[in-house]
């Protein structure tokens, strides 16, 4: 019986799909495990069409077969079920002691191994980069965490730490760094129940006998926001749902969170998730180094903003007075001091009085500040010391798997970023994001989709060039100098300029008007511009988009936590001579924007990830609402287009004429033959065979010897040549 798969047959869905195709022909013919295997590769899907390639990711997602090789990546299909057996250790040692892992079925287990002969074999460039992508719930974080754990299982440290039996071994604080940053940096969305809000690289370190030594992280772009506001339907971080729900009772007395208490940043907490597991963090952050006290004192300041987002703020009957607080409000604020161990009256002050020195003798005027402002002065506060609390507990995790550069010799580097956004509405969020894309997808198409194609005209293979769009046009408008989007957008910082959208907007169009990725919604009321970036065009509002790109923390702020007696606030927030010179000067103080700091941080890792080979993990969501058996074409679609994947299979697939007209003709006309019942002699097969494709297979058999040749001098695994290896005479 065919298994029913949503309602429909398997039989008939795998019908559908392959239908005008050769594949079906052959399919109909073919067991099982012939069948799927035909299809593990898409390079030798023939015709390579986005349909082509559709159709077979479809028919293998719907018998339980979720990765497929693409060229130089992998296809990564979301299960949205957990799959037994697929992560196993038994699995992992499968992919490990095989001799020729790539002839295993596809998974990120082969990946992780090549990666790891790679640095083995010592050949340049020996430092490896495995690039995750994909758009969010996808599974990049789910894939980066299992990668974490077969590195640690195949290239496990030999001896534990020396002299401190205390201390857990280091595969184990690299895999718990992973529950940390999730209960920290991970939120529920409408997208994804458990979404990273922050990107990251994190860097293997191996020694020379190839075992773990050492880690670092990086991050970028942590979304701050959500701590002080979360979209309808959305969650804040996990970790404010951790301690509301798993704190003891002694802890809700010291931390004073009464169960049952209601807070505005707490929204949704009536939902339950498997992230809300508050021991595995607490845990995880032990092991780490962070001690029992500190996690205590950590706990506190966060219970502290809780109670921050429960201040409002009245307007006063007298505008000369600082905005008013109903009685209930006050009891908010004194909890919230004495949580951060701040005076309340100071806290108050910081909140609702703005100080501005001017005049030639720097003299101090006091102004109380509207609603709105002591509004955004709140959530700026809250912002503030979560994003030093995230920062500080990178850093924490980052000295307790730390080597000395002189402990390792080779590294393999896993990125976990964000993919591509398109919101209704984007502002500058999103136009760092989807930059950071384009910088990953320039990495590609040099790295791979060029460089692949020059190596072939280089060898004088027959080859037509495959046209992939180039983005450095849009990347000169986001970035380039002297005019770009970022550059003009720090003008505006620089000079302070009351950030007028419709002056902005008209200033980014005569600056920019020559740049043909550059256009605007001209039916929006609201200013804004689109830029098409190579996965589709992104229409961004330019309301507050200045003020985001300055993040501007009120001097009062920093003050007050500086003044602050808790002794976690103060390592977050030290005073030094220049912060202190800063708070009277802060006018004239250089401003280090959102997009300077985010772009330095990204040139920084594409000159990492430049100097590695690069390995693709394409991670593709079958459908938006996150449902196992689940396959949408035109969801998957988008992402297969926003991802090159398209042009990577062709320039692969072309670049072997071999996988089609010899390897893969060969296969697929014995399988033909030996379904339609030909006799091994036949005289119809044998001429069939010899006529139609002779000369064919002569010529291509050239040019795998001849190429052969070149990889075995050169001892390179080559990609793809696998199995036209095993076709050989
Ligand atoms: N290989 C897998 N097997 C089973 N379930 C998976 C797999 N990959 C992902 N999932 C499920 O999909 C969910 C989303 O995956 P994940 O959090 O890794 O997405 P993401 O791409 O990192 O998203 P974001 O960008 O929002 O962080 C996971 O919580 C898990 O439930």
């Amino acid at each position: 019986m065919p298994k029913q798969v949503n309602g429909q047959k398997e039989d008939s869905i795998i019908q559908n799909d392959l239908s005008e195709s050769f594949e079906e022909e052959v399919r109909a013919f073919l067991s099982d495990e012939e069948k799927l295997h035909l299809f593990d590769d898409l390079t030798k899907v023939n015709p390579v069409t986005m349909t082509t390639v559709l159709k077979c990711l479809q028919a293998r997602y719907t018998v339980n077969l979720f990765y497929t090789n693409a060229g130089c990546s992998l296809v990564a299909l979301n299960p949205f079920q957990p799959i037994s057996c697929l992560y196993s250790p038994e699995l992992m040692r499968e992919y490990h002691v095989a001799v020729r892992p790539q002839d295993l079925k596809p998974h990120i287990f082969a990946v992780a191994e090549q990666t790891y002969r790679n640095v083995q074999s010592q050949i340049d460039p020996i430092n490896q980069s495995i690039i995750v992508s994909g758009e969010s719930g996808a599974g990049k974080t789910w894939t980066s965490r299992c990668l974490m754990k077969f590195y640690a299982s195949v290239a496990a440290s030999v001896t534990s730490p020396k002299d401190n039996e205390t201390v857990e071994r280091i595969e184990k604080r690299v895999l718990d760094s992973n529950p940390v940053m999730e209960a920290f940096g991970n939120a529920c969305t409408l997208r994804n129940n458990n979404s990273s809000r922050f990107g990251k690289y994190i860097q293997l370190q191996l020694d020379r006998f190839h075992h773990l030594s050492s880690a670092s992280i990086q991050t970028f772009l942590l979304e701050k926001t959500r701590v002080a506001y979360q979209a309808p339907n959305e969650r804040n971080f996990h970790i404010f749902y951790q301690i509301t729900k798993g704190a003891t009772a002694e802890e809700r007395l010291e931390w004073n969170l009464p169960e049952g208490a209601d807070y505005r940043w707490l929204p949704n907490s009536e939902r339950n998730l498997d992230e809300d597991c508050f021991e595995v963090t607490r845990d995880a952050m032990f092991h780490l180094g962070i001690d029992r006290s500190t996690q205590n004192n950590i706990f506190k300041v966060l219970s502290g903003l809780l109670h921050l987002g429960n201040i409002q703020f009245s307007n006063p009957l007298d505008e000369s007075q600082p905005c008013e607080l109903e009685d209930k409000i006050k009891d908010f604020v004194k909890i919230t001091g004495d949580l951060l161990k701040i005076p309340v009256e100071e806290l108050l002050e910081s909140l609702r009085i703005r100080t501005i020195t001017a005049g030639k003798q720097q003299q101090v005027f006091k102004k109380p500040c509207s609603r709105a402002e002591c509004e955004t002065r709140r959530d700026c506060l809250a912002k503030v010391i979560y994003a030093k609390l995230f920062e500080w507990l990178v850093s924490v995790i980052n000295e307790s798997i730390y080597a000395d550069t002189s402990a390792w010799t080779s590294f393999i580097g896993l990125l976990d970023v964000y993919g591509f956004e398109a919101f209704p509405e984007n502002n500058l969020e999103q136009l760092c994001i989807n930059y950071a894309n384009e910088k990953l997808q320039q990495h590609f198409v040099a790295h791979y989709l060029k460089a692949q194609q020059e190596e072939y005209a280089a060898e004088g293979l027959q080859w037509s060039f495959i046209n992939y769009q180039d983005n450095q046009n849009c990347l000169d408008l986001i970035e380039g100098n002297p005019l770009s989007i970022f550059s003009l957008l720090n003008e505006e910082c620089r000079l302070n300029r009351s950030s007028n959208p419709d002056l902005f907007q008209t200033r980014i169009e005569k600056a920019l008007s020559d740049n043909q990725c550059l256009s605007r919604d001209k039916f929006s009321k609201k200013p804004n511009f689109i830029i098409s970036h190579y996965a589709g065009e992104v229409c961004y509002q330019l309301e507050a988009m200045v003020e985001k790109n300055k993040d501007p923390i009120p001097p009062e702020l920093i003050h007050v936590l500086q003044n602050s007696k808790d002794p976690l606030l103060q390592k977050l927030f030290p005073v030094t001579e220049t912060n202190q010179n800063n708070v009277r000067t802060q006018n004239r103080a250089a401003v280090i924007t959102v997009v300077s700091k985010f772009k330095g941080s990204l040139e920084n890792l594409m000159q990492i990830l430049n100097s590695t080979k690069p390995h693709y993990i394409r991670c593709i969501k079958p459908n938006a609402d996150c449902k196992a058996l689940t396959f949408k074409r035109e969801e998957v679609l988008s992402q297969l287009q926003a991802c090159g994947i398209v042009e990577a299979v062709t320039i692969s697939a072309a670049g072997f004429p071999i996988r089609i007209s010899f390897e893969s003709f060969t296969e697929r006309y014995e399988i033909l033959r030996r379904s339609r019942g030909y006799n091994k002699n036949s005289v119809c097969g044998k001429s069939n065979y010899h006529t139609a494709k002779k000369k064919e297979i002569s010529t291509a058999e050239k040019q795998i010897v001849s190429r052969m040749e070149r990889y075995r001098d050169h001892q390179v695994p080559a990609l793809g040549m696998q199995n036209t290896h095993a076709a050989l005479p």
